[in-house]
């Protein structure tokens, strides 16, 4: 497949390493510093964008490749506000965009436990619950997508529930569940959840130990992708 990169940092460089590997050609690796080179790209030549830039140049980039009718996989974090214009030019435009904040399998049946647990906790008055991620120190968004993602399962499962919150940002009501973000040197994406009691606690983490499982799974994700049509997510994609 020819694969355009919209976003050539570290998460770009991985992806283009694992695509290569596995008989892709990369027609594009695209920065802040020279998108006026997506001007000299065919785009009926692109099978696939796969875009990890930053929360304000997300939807610019997806915007761009959709206009074209060229399929769009992507895995920036914090610009989601956006995403129903984009769900909505996806349909018009009749070709496909698919967004994870999250691309690895070790995530993704972390949110599948995480879904679980919460069910099991929501008439356990006596535990509360909060969260904690831990990235590292060149992280633009806070809290992760992957927390937030995994916020608002806990939410839909625990009617007590309304909203969450940075823990920084706020005092601590009964309503809201509290994130704390911890920007730590070099860590990959680090999540937990944990339920406290006076008697005990339970806790569930999932921790990255490099990028290679998001990249992979973004790889993975755009290998399928192809020749398919509207708005999909990892419940599409994953066969568990
Ligand atoms: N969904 C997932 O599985 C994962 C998502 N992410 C997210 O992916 C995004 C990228 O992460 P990293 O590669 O670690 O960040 P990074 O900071 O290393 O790279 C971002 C790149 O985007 C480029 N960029 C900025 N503005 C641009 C523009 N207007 N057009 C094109 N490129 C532009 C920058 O030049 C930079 O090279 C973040 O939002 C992060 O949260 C990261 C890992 C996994
Ligand atoms: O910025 C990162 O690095 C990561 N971002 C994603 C997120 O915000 O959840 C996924 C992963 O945790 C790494």
């Amino acid at each position: 497949m020819n694969i355009l990169l919209l976003g050539y940092g570290k998460m770009g460089k991985i992806i283009g390493e694992i695509a290569e590997s596995r008989g892709h050609h990369i027609v594009g690796k695209i920065n802040i510093d020279n998108r006026e080179d997506l001007s000299m790209l065919d785009p009926d030549t692109i099978d696939v964008a796969i875009e990890f830039s930053q929360p304000d140049a997300a939807f610019e980039n997806i915007s761009w490749a959709i206009n074209r009718k060229i399929p769009v996989v992507s895995g920036t974090t914090g610009w989601l506000e956006k995403k129903p214009a984009i769900a909505s030019l996806t349909l018009e435009k009749e070709t496909a965009f698919f967004y994870a904040s999250n691309f690895s399998v070790g995530v993704n049946i972390f949110f599948r436990v995480n879904r679980f647990l919460a069910g099991l906790m929501k008439d356990q008055k006596d535990y509360k619950v909060t969260m904690e991620e831990i990235h590292h120190t060149e992280k633009k968004d806070a809290p992760s997508g992957t927390a937030i993602t995994l916020a608002e399962a806990i939410i839909d499962e625990i009617p007590s529930l309304r909203n969450w919150k940075l823990a920084e940002d706020a005092s601590e009501s009964e309503k809201e569940l509290m994130i704390t973000s911890k920007r730590i040197d070099p860590a990959p994406g680090t999540h937990i959840v944990r339920y406290r009691s006076e008697i005990d606690d339970i806790e569930i983490s999932h921790t990255a130990h490099s990028r290679k499982g998001f990249a992979l799974g973004a790889v993975l994700v755009a290998e399928w992708i192809k020749n398919k049509n509207g708005v999909l997510s990892m419940d599409d994609f994953l066969s568990f």
